[in-house]
């Protein structure tokens, strides 16, 4: 087993022992969570989930904030940045951070690096310990990161969450290695707080496998990209517990054009149930996305913890 592997299938432990946050999110303020790559991704499910919650809250990448929060916010200093990162030391996070803080906007860092850059210039930091294996590839953090945001939403993430993440991702990796096979176009669907997951699965399996990938908000799918919808195609559908009529047509629609469908939560070639609400689907499915982006690094002989052009800390000269 590889470190990356180690990271991902021993991950649930470092759940268990994730403390609760010291500080909860209030209903009476506005955040904007920001982040860069893995990170940003997360934050747009996190920001989803806030507003499922009632808190207001919108995602922006770190540059964006830093550079054009005009673009996102009619009063910047009226919000909160939560600012996500693993190591606290990407570029655009930091500045991201240093800025608000330097124009009286309250920064929480949420981490899993206790002693960074963006716990420096934060007014309140959570963090967790993550697996001491992880590497390039973010695995076991970025779930962590998840965790610790929804309890600091006030949403209770229990060992029963972490029975059942590990359930999905033990099911996914029963079955996964047949339905690989001769794909090479990889699109992920997910709706509302699914969508920045879609996304960051997406990104996983770009990371790990060097693949070309795609995420899309469902029905957003059939509006130009279903062009490219073939037999070498492998989508991936995370379904809202709602499971909308016109979504499961569009997997059937997927299905019938050659498409391959991993349904959580819902209909597929390989279906996998989901036994959580909503706003904890992203986090029990995110084990499952890590895994299937290892399992096709390895399918490819592609050695997933030395990913291409990647480094741990990506910093901007
Ligand atoms: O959370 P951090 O440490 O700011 O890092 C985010 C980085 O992690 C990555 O996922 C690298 O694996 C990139 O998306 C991004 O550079």
């Amino acid at each position: 087993m590889n470190a990356t592997e180690r990271s991902i299938v021993e991950q649930f432990p470092f759940w268990d022992g994730a403390p609760e946050p010291a500080i909860r999110a209030d209903a009476s303020k506005s955040y904007v969570v920001v982040g860069c790559g893995t990170s940003y991704y997360l934050a747009q499910c996190i920001a989803a989930t806030m507003n499922l919650r009632g808190i207001q809250a919108l995602a922006v990448p770190g540059s964006e904030w830093t550079h054009r929060a005009q673009a996102y916010v009619r009063d910047e200093k009226a919000v909160t940045v939560v600012a996500l990162s693993r190591s606290g030391e990407s570029t655009e996070t930091v500045q991201a951070a240093e800025r608000s803080r330097s124009v009286g906007i309250e920064v929480i860092g949420i981490t899993c690096d206790r002693d960074s850059s963006l716990t420096r210039h934060s007014d309140h930091v959570i963090f967790a310990e993550t697996h001491p294996q992880e590497g390039i590839v973010m695995t076991s953090s970025a779930s962590l990161m998840v965790l610790m945001a929804l309890r600091f939403i006030g949403v209770p993430v229990g060992p029963d969450v972490t029975r059942e993440a590990d359930r999905v991702m033990r099911e996914l990796d029963a079955a996964i290695v047949p339905l690989l096979s001769g794909r090479s176009h990889f699109v992920y669907l997910g709706s509302g707080p699914l969508y920045g997951v879609a996304q960051e699965g997406s990104l996983k399996l770009q990371e790990m496998s060097l693949s070309y990938t795609q995420a899309y908000h469902p029905m957003e799918y059939r509006h130009g990209p279903i062009s490219l919808v073939e037999a070498r195609t492998l989508v991936v559908m995370l379904y809202s517990p709602e499971m909308l009529p016109e979504e499961t047509k569009l997997v059937a629609e997927l299905r019938a054009k050659g498409a391959a469908v991993i349904g959580l939560g819902g209909p597929g070639d390989l279906s996998i149930s989901l036994d959580a609400e909503e706003i904890l689907r992203g986090l029990i499915c995110l084990p499952a996305l890590q895994i299937l982006g290892e399992r096709l690094a390895v399918s490819r002989k592609i050695d997933s913890t030395a990913p291409r052009h990647l480094t741990k800390v990506v910093l901007v000269a």
